[in-house]
């Protein structure tokens, strides 16, 4: 019998379970891997918003971590939201002690409805500690523009961008194209290996907005890296789960619908 891999989430709680460590989680159990997670804040949320944050202290983040790689193995590691320079600190620190491998990072700064969710005073120190440690980094179009300091327009300034992050050390780039309407009928992503493009589109599903949809793709490519897949096929299978799961966007709220994380699992089972 397969042994299930672990992976695990170092992000903050989303209290409607929409994004961040809840919506990970899901992702995770949709994979068929063993979902674990190190809480760096605590957020009051909903669809509408983010009304308060409490970050978890460095200390306590440490202890997480330490639990988790004195005893488990660890196959992959996603990185959401990071909140300020003390817990950026202490994750790179001990995600170096413990060599951790197939990292993900998701450069989350702004949420859907706004909120910094980082401190912006603290992106240089994300971009100088974080992100040399990162297999794959997933930015959208404002975190790249953040972390280059370019204005991204279309798919060459995407280009531009995904080729300046990639010299701050990470070994694949993903810009993500939801932000940007280059193409109205599709939603385009671009990774690049430091060698070759690659283009990943989707149909743009021309919905209400959606929300938790980086934190769903970024957990799904730690998944399918933890499983084995090359950094290509990762990317390419967790593109189409995070479409089926904005195709199928639940409306739960009176805002930002949360993605759909076991649309084809229930599908299948035949309990929708
Ligand atoms: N309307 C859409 N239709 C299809 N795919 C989309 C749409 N919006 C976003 N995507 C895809 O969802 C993934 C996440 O991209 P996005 O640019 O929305 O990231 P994000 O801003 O970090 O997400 P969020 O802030 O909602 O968590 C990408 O693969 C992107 O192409
Ligand atoms: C705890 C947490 N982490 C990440 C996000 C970003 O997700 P989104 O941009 O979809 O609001 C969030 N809202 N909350």
């Amino acid at each position: 019998m397969q042994t299930m891999k672990n992976i695990l989430t170092i992000a903050g709680s989303d209290s409607s379970g929409g994004a961040g460590i809840q919506a990970d989680l899901k992702t995770f159990a949709a994979h068929g891997v063993f979902g674990m997670s190190v809480i760096t804040a605590v957020t009051a949320q909903n669809t509408q918003g983010v009304f308060a944050v409490q970050d978890i202290t460095a200390d306590v983040i440490a202890k997480q971590i330490e639990a988790i790689f004195d005893d488990i193995p660890v196959a992959a590691v996603k990185i959401g939201m990071v909140s300020r320079m003390e817990t950026i600190q202490i994750i790179a620190a001990k995600l170096r002690q413990y060599q951790a491998v197939n990292i993900v990072l998701d450069p989350v700064m702004v949420s859907t409805s706004g909120y910094h969710l980082l401190n912006p005073a603290a992106q240089a120190i994300l971009a100088g500690e974080l992100l040399p440690l990162a297999a794959v980094v997933t930015p959208n179009i404002p975190e790249a523009e953040v972390l280059t300091g370019l204005t991204i327009n279309n798919l060459t300034d995407m280009e531009e961008a995904a080729r300046r992050i990639y010299a701050m050390g990470p070994g694949n780039v993903l810009v993500k194209g939801g932000h940007l309407a280059v193409d109205p009928e599709n939603s385009i992503d671009v990774l690049f290996d430091g060698v070759n493009f690659h283009y990943l589109s989707a149909q743009r599903i021309a919905a209400k907005k959606t929300h938790g949809t980086g934190c769903t793709l970024s957990a799904a490519i730690a998944a399918n890296l933890g499983k084995g897949l090359n950094v290509p096929a990762a990317v390419t299978q967790a593109k189409e789960y995070v479409t089926v799961a904005i195709e199928n966007a639940l409306t739960i709220g009176k805002g930002a619908r949360p993605t759909h994380h076991f649309y084809t699992l229930y599908k299948q089972a035949g309990m929708i």
